[in-house]
């Protein structure tokens, strides 16, 4: 091909794309060919963006939950990605010295813009997300203040939250030890009254209970809420949070008797290295008694345990409120890997190549539609759900503060079971679009290797996510063994109808059937009904319940899944009850919601078929439907990730640009890789060219 096809070539956008490789080629050293100006500004993915059958901005709308909250999150993604101090291209190449310093001096620079840009709370939120670097700052807003919120007297609120929340201390939530992360019960760190002088006495005394994982402890933080048994005249009286100063206010130093440092590197290049996960030990440290945080429990300058109306299990507060803003942030790690995954979909191209036209564009593939599209209709469904989640947390909150503590237990399975649920997905969902990118994927300019370091830890932290489901499950068994007194509320509520979801069965005739939320729903309900009933009856056989729960806890475990897959189904179909303006808006989501739910229906349904609620034959009409869905998507695939209203700072993917200038990108990229900085790498004189030059007669191998 002569350099005139090439100028031919380039005011063609899809052939260009079919080419790019090609020209670069060209391009590389010794060809001297600039296709540069050729190809900036130039949006590769117009076309795609043509095939909206929706209105984008008011898709935008929706996603963000209202017109403000969409001003304000992009106010925010605009500050952050037009500022070089955020910047984090470099950062997987970063040693962990270099990394960490860094990190501290985003978080100064963002703290002084909170500061002075007087930022709100919700906009600090917002502005951390984008700048998209875990670091200490996050347990201390998000773990150690709420800590104090929760389980502070007034009096100790009132002294602590103003030093917090003017950052004059830094905390975090130091729970977890050596020995036990799960099992909070089962923590060995020690606080022991010492009536003579009115303190407690914090004290590690075995390997196994050094605090160990708390971010923001090995090197930031000066104050810790550490979580220890609380022993008073010789007894032990529970695990209770004390607020402990680890290191000087002056020169942070550790303070005598505190043994504190960074638990060392993990997963990944940059990602979650970014945090100081810490070491803590105590050697009889002495706090004063009323840094005990005593809203559940108060010990009394004599030594006396008084217990107030709060339950106990308010203790395990924080979590709840953790575990529901990590639901929020499943939708966000999904749906930006998904955004990377589909735009550069589009722009790939593999085989089907008639007479010199152009491949076949991916993301036309059927089985590439069948990985991606659930991917993007679960991003949609954990956004919606993320959202109910938010305001179900919100008024337990509202009702804990008036001492009204009767939806606890729900707000606990649902934290619990759709952290479990989300995170596990979007974990395994980022990895997906790893491979759906083909080997670029695997390139850090790709964004997808740090985000999948950075997001899998989530299925661990805040409750590992099979313990969680048994908490979940222990929910649900309580629910079914009380459903002759007592009637089910909340997300259970469809358990009051028991008798009917055990007894009818499907009437989808047709694939079209599918399309009705009303049998969706009864799907999914009858399939987690009959599950829960069906764990209620084979417990019902031990003698020991504690031991058939153990026996059973494999099954349990997929009753609860059922049971949080039906609560994000129905929330989804509760959204789209709501009215969502905008041209073709709501019709697109409807799409989405059914992708959502037919997907979940054929990927579980051994589930649906051996709870007898399905035939055969429903269940392949179902998967006949979705076929037809995905073909739905297909044209507003694109449009549907930019209404996630990414910049490409936040992205942080070459392939995911917004205006698909892949290759040249990547091309560009790799030549500013350090390796490349000369033609002969270092280390070739000592260990290369040795073995190039030596003259062996034979080589054994
Ligand atoms: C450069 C940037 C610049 C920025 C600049 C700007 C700066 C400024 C920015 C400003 C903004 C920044 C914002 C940042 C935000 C960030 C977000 C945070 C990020 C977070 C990161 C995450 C970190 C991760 C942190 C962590 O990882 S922290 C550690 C977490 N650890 C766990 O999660 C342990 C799991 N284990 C258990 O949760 C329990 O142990 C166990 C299994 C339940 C058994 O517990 P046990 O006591 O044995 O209980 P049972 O006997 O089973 O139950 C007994 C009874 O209690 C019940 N019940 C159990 N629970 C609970 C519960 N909650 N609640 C209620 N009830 C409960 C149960 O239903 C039963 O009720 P009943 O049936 O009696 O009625
Ligand atoms: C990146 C990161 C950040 C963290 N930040 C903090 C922090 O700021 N503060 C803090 O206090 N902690 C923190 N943690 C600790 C975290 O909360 C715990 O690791 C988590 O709760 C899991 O506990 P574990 O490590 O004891 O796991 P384990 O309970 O030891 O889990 C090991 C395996 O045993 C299984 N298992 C355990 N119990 C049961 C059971 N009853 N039934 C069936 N299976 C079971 C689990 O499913 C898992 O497969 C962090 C952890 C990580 C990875």
């Amino acid at each position: 091909m002569g350099l005139s096809g090439i100028s031919l070539l380039t005011t063609t956008y899809s052939l260009i794309l079919q080419h790019q490789s090609l020209l670069l080629c060209l391009r590389a050293k010794g060809f001297g060919l600039d296709l540069k100006k050729d190809m900036e500004g130039v949006d590769y993915l117009s076309d795609e963006r043509k095939k909206a059958q929706f209105d984008v901005e008011a898709m935008k709308i929706a996603w963000a939950g209202s017109l403000e909250a969409f001003q304000l999150s992009d106010r925010m993604a605009k500050l952050v990605a037009n500022d070089p101090a955020f910047e984090k291209f470099t950062r997987p190449m970063l040693g962990r010295k270099e990394l960490i310093k860094n990190t501290l001096r985003k978080a100064a620079h963002g703290w002084k813009l909170i500061v002075d840009l007087r930022l709100t709370e919700e906009e600090a939120k917002w502005l951390r997300l984008y700048i998209d670097e875990p670091a200490y700052t996050d347990l201390h807003w998000g773990m150690f203040i709420p800590a104090i919120e929760g389980q502070g007297t007034e009096e100790q609120k009132k002294k602590w939250l103003p030093l917090a929340k003017k950052m004059q201390i830094i905390g975090c939530y130091a729970q977890t030890e050596l020995g036990h992360g799960s099992n909070v019960q089962g923590l060995e760190t020690t606080a022991t009254f010492d009536p003579q002088t009115d303190e407690f006495i914090m004290h590690s005394p075995t390997l196994t209970s050094s605090k160990w994982w708390p971010g923001g402890l090995g090197k930031a933080s000066t104050h810790a809420v550490v979580y220890a048994r609380l022993i008073v005249g010789g007894e032990f009286h529970g695990v209770h949070g004390f607020i402990v100063q680890l290191r000087s206010l002056d020169d942070h130093s550790p303070l005598p008797g505190v043994t504190v440092g960074d638990i060392g590197m993990k997963f990944g290049n940059g990602a979650y290295n970014t945090m100081d996960n810490g070491v803590l030990r105590f050697d009889h440290v002495r706090i004063p008694r009323d840094q005990m945080l005593m809203r559940v429990s108060q010990v009394t300058r004599e030594g006396k345990i008084m217990q107030s109306d709060v339950p106990r299990q308010l203790i395990y507060g924080t979590m709840v409120y953790v575990r529901q803003t990590i639901v929020a942030d499943a939708s966000k790690a999904l749906s930006r890997a998904v955004c990377i995954a589909t735009r550069y979909s589009a722009i790939r191209r593999q085989f089907g190549s008639r007479n010199g036209g152009p491949e076949t564009q991916v993301i036309d593939y059927k089985t590439q539609q069948s990985r991606l599209f659930p991917l993007l209709a679960s991003a949609y469904a954990f956004r919606f759900v993320g959202e109910w989640l938010k305001w179900l947390y919100t008024d337990v909150k509202e009702r804990l503060a008036a001492n009204d503590f009767s939806t606890l237990p729900e707000a606990h399975a649902c934290t619990a079971g759709l952290k479990s649920l989300t995170t596990s997905f979007t974990a395994d969902g980022i990895e997906e679009c790893r491979k759906l990118c083909g080997g670029h994927g695997y390139l850090v300019s790709s964004g997808l290797p740090e985000l999948f370091a950075v997001y899998i830890p989530a299925c661990t932290y805040e409750g590992d996510n099979v313990v969680l489901l048994l908490q979940v499950a222990r929910f649900l068994v309580k629910t079914v063994s009380e459903l002759g007194y007592k009637k089910p509320v909340g997300t259970t509520a469809y358990m009051g109808r028991v008798a009917s979801l055990m007894q009818n069965n499907c009437a989808v005739q047709t694939a079209e059937g599918w399309l009705n939320p009303g049998a969706v729903v009864e799907a999914f309900e009858s399939r987690a009904a009959r599950m829960a009933v069906r764990c209620g009856q084979q417990l019902a056989k031990y003698e020991n319940p504690e031991e058939g729960f153990a026996e059973l806890s494999a099954d349990l475990v997929e009753a609860s899944i059922a049971h949080c897959q039906l609560i994000v189904v129905s929330k989804f179909i509760e959204k789209l009850q709501q009215d969502i303006p905008g041209k073709g808006v709501k019709q697109t989501l409807e799409v989405l919601c059914y992708v959502y739910a037919l997907f979940l229906l054929h990927k579980h349904q051994g589930d649906f078929l051996a709870t007898g609620y399905l035939t055969p034959k429903q269940a392949s009409l179902a998967n006949d439907q979705l076929r037809t869905l995905y073909s739905k998507v297909r044209p507003n695939a694109i449009t549907l990730v930019d209404s996630f209203n990414y910049t490409d700072h936040y992205l942080g993917s070459i392939l995911g640009r917004y205006d698909g200038n892949v290759y040249p990108k990547l091309y560009e990229a790799a030549w500013k890789d350090p390796l490349n900085d000369s033609d002969v790498v270092d280390g070739f004189y000592e260990y290369v060219q040795p073995i190039l030059k030596q003259k062996l007669r034979t080589a054994k191998l």
